[in-house]
């Protein structure tokens, strides 16, 4: 299956008051239609500045992104995000279904759609009861499921998330993992998932991508082979979950030391798509 997303070449330098920081340094990865792959790299490595540039939010230095064969230049209409900070990216003043309804209401989605895509996302994220009240009336965990609803209800092809559940408590992770994890097998969506977190990286992802320090590039890509059916119990407690779990956690090491590790002969060959 054709890629729906590539990151060519990609590098992003910051400039200015004096400092200059490569944050990404020449990045090159394909994510193929309908995949759930995950991100993780040491902290700073410059998975937020990689991120926004694949999103549009920000212009590379060099490289490029193509979501369809499109070249990237502005956020593209069938690519949606989900930051970490939900409480700065939810409007206060508006309700839950407006906050979800917004961002249709821009694309010009006719009214009748628009409140049948907000009723089944909120549907879908388990908040069809909380739609009329305010996020600031919602746990922390309730107002990421807020700003998953968004995403979803805007149909994209691609959905960005950067760290969403770094806020959130143990317990409410575990559940935001497996609300993502069935929304992407039931939507088919392609996720792209940041995260600093090796375990999560793992659990959710059919493939691992481990970025190095920064000037960050592609260090090691692996396949997560572990079953489709996945749960925080039995998943969790998979031989075959600690393996890769130790495994990228290595390559992680390796990378904040700036190391390339030897192409490992045992590891699976990259995920056919779904
Ligand atoms: N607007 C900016 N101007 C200058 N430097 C920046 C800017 N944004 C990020 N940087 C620098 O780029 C590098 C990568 O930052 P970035 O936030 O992308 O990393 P990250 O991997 O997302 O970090 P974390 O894991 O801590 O969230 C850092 O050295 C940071 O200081």
């Amino acid at each position: 299956m054709s890629a729906v997303l590539e990151v060519t070449g990609l590098r992003k330098v910051y400039e200015g008051g004096g400092r200059r920081v490569e944050a990404v340094g020449g990045l090159d990865f394909t994510v193929p239609a309908g995949q759930l792959a995950c991100l993780v790299g040491p902290s700073g490595c410059g998975k937020t500045t990689l991120l926004k540039c694949v999103a549009g939010l920000m212009r590379p230095t060099s490289g490029s992104v193509r979501l369809a064969g499109e070249p990237v230049t502005e956020p593209p209409p069938d690519m949606a995000v989900v930051f970490q900070e939900y409480g700065r990216s939810l409007f206060a003043w508006l309700s839950v279904a407006d906050n979800v309804a917004l961002p249709l209401k821009e694309k010009g989605v006719p009214r009748a759609r628009r409140a049948e895509l907000v009723r089944r996302a909120l549907a879908d994220v388990g908040l069809s009861d909380a739609a009329g009240a305010h996020p600031w009336q919602l746990s922390g965990g309730m107002q990421q499921r807020v700003a998953i609803a968004r995403a979803i209800a805007y149909e994209p092809r691609v959905l960005l998330m950067d760290e969403p559940f770094a806020a959130v408590d143990a317990q409410t992770r575990a559940e935001l993992e497996d609300l993502i994890r069935g929304l992407w097998q039931r939507l088919g969506v392609t996720v792209l998932f940041v995260t600093h977190d090796i375990d999560e990286a793992v659990y959710l992802g059919q493939r691992v991508l481990v970025l190095s320090a920064s000037p960050t590039r592609v260090q090691d890509d692996l396949a997560v082979d572990l079953p489709d059916r996945r749960d925080q119990l039995t998943t969790r407690g998979d031989v075959r979950f600690t393996e890769l779990r130790a495994r990228v956690y290595a390559r992680v090491q390796a990378a904040k030391r700036g190391e390339r590790p030897a192409p490992d002969p045992s590891a699976p060959p990259a995920p056919a798509p779904r």
